[in-house]
């Protein structure tokens, strides 16, 4: 937040936090201007363009060491974390990696992440060997990046930047958000995953990269045929107030992209995860019927989808987990600005916008629910009419 305080015809800036701007005692017209004139120029500095390029620079290389990862993928790397999940040597160094890097490059800023993984099993004497594989990662991983001259990290300095994850997040101040590989089991696959990171400026999400080394820059909506000669790995970012864009993973110029602006349910297609556990596909189906949505279903992992959906190759994202499961900020932060910024809406099942600043978990109605400003009024309806009959048929 930008106080002014002009009581005297020179106008006192006061930062806080976040660019809202509050003009107090204005002494005359033109103080007022200039307090204006100030404000907005304040408003530029705090434009989160330093934070977005450590952003991307800190999703690419992680995208570089999950890349060497998929390709040398075997059976050894993948441990389970005590919810069974899936885990992999890529998913510690790319957490490392983009801590270390972000920390490095925003030195004058207190940091503070809030992350997927820690380091619990690496510390333990069975981790050892992967903790040793890790930090190797991390190290030849760093050594590609030129702007790097720093002496060679040992395995406590991994452990120690995957536990800077550790922050509750909140309402107050800034907070990184990863997700280092989202997508685990599609990145395990062979399929799409994703590196996820966004910034939370008092709660809000300011800022978020998407990077998708397997999603093709071609179109993957429904019509469009994917030939093995596609060029693959593309890495979308966007800030607030200021549109989504995407470039190729290589680095490209990026292009500013937009969601389908189709407003025919007929014409959209919907995406979905690839994992029915993580996702009631029946429910999907009947919203889909009852909207009109005539292409099946496209399923893919990870946040690609919003990355997918921001550039409008499919026009709904829909995710109803089972009962019980509490959705992860990192699953969605990056996700959501990403789709918002390129003209998007983001809600869970009640039409709620969803709430990065309760802490590690969304608090949310039900599922969470994607597409253009046009379609979702029908969506909502969709939704809440398929729900209530899922509930009364039990
Ligand atoms: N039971 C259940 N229900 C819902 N969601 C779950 C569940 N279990 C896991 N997860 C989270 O889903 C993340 C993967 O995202 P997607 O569902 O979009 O992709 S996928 O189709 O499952 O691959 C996945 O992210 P990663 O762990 O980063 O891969 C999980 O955070
Ligand atoms: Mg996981
Ligand atoms: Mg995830
Ligand atoms: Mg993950």
């Amino acid at each position: 937040m930008v106080t002014i305080n002009c009581s005297r015809g020179v106008p006192k800036i006061t930062y806080l936090s976040t660019p809202k701007i509050t003009i107090t005692n204005l002494f005359s017209k033109r103080a007022s201007l200039v307090a204006i004139v100030a404000a907005a120029s304040s408003f530029s500095s705090m434009s989160y363009d330093t934070e977005l390029a450590a952003a991307k620079k800190a999703a690419s290389l992680a995208a570089r060491l999950c890349q060497k990862v998929q390709k040398e993928l075997l059976q050894s790397d993948v441990q389970s974390k005590s919810d069974k999940s899936p885990v992999t040597v890529a998913d510690y160094g790319s957490q490392a990696l983009v801590s270390f890097v972000l920390e490095r490059e925003l030195p004058s800023e207190s940091f503070s992440l809030v992350a997927e993984e820690d380091s619990g099993d690496l510390r333990k004497e069975s981790g050892q060997e992967t903790l040793q594989r890790i930090t190797k990662l991390v190290n030849d991983t760093l050594a590609t990046d030129g702007s790097f001259s720093v002496p060679t990290l040992a395995a406590e300095d991994v452990l120690r930047a995957i536990d800077c994850g550790k922050s509750e997040g909140g309402s107050h101040g800034r907070h990184w958000v990863l997700d280092p590989i989202d997508g685990t089991k599609g990145f395990l696959r062979g399929d799409q995953y994703a590196i996820a990171l966004a910034l939370l400026d008092e709660g809000k999400v300011v800022l978020g990269v998407l990077a998708c080394p397997n999603l093709p820059l071609a179109s993957i909506g429904g019509d469009s045929r994917h030939s093995s000669h596609d060029e693959v790995g593309c890495l979308f970012f966007a800030k607030v107030g200021a549109g989504t864009y995407m470039q190729s993973l290589d680095g490209s110029s990026p292009i500013k992209v937009h969601v389908s602006t189709t407003e025919n349910p007929e014409e959209a297609s919907f995406f979905e995860s690839f994992e029915a556990a993580h996702s009631l596909h029946d429910l999907s189906s009947s919203i889909a019927k009852k909207l009109g949505v005539k292409a099946p279903p496209v399923r893919i992992d990870s946040q690609a989808k919003y990355g997918a959906l921001s550039r409008g190759d499919g026009a709904i994202y829909l995710r109803f987990p089972h009962k019980g499961y509490r959705e992860k900020i990192w699953d969605h932060a990056a996700g959501c600005i990403v789709v918002t910024e390129a003209g998007g809406v983001a809600t869970d099942a009640a039409g709620n916008p969803l709430d990065f600043s309760k802490g590690r978990y969304l608090d949310l109605d039900t599922g969470i629910i994607v597409t253009n400003q046009k379609l979702m009024p029908s969506l909502l309806k969709a939704v809440r009419e398929s729900l209530e009959e899922a509930t009364s048929s039990l």
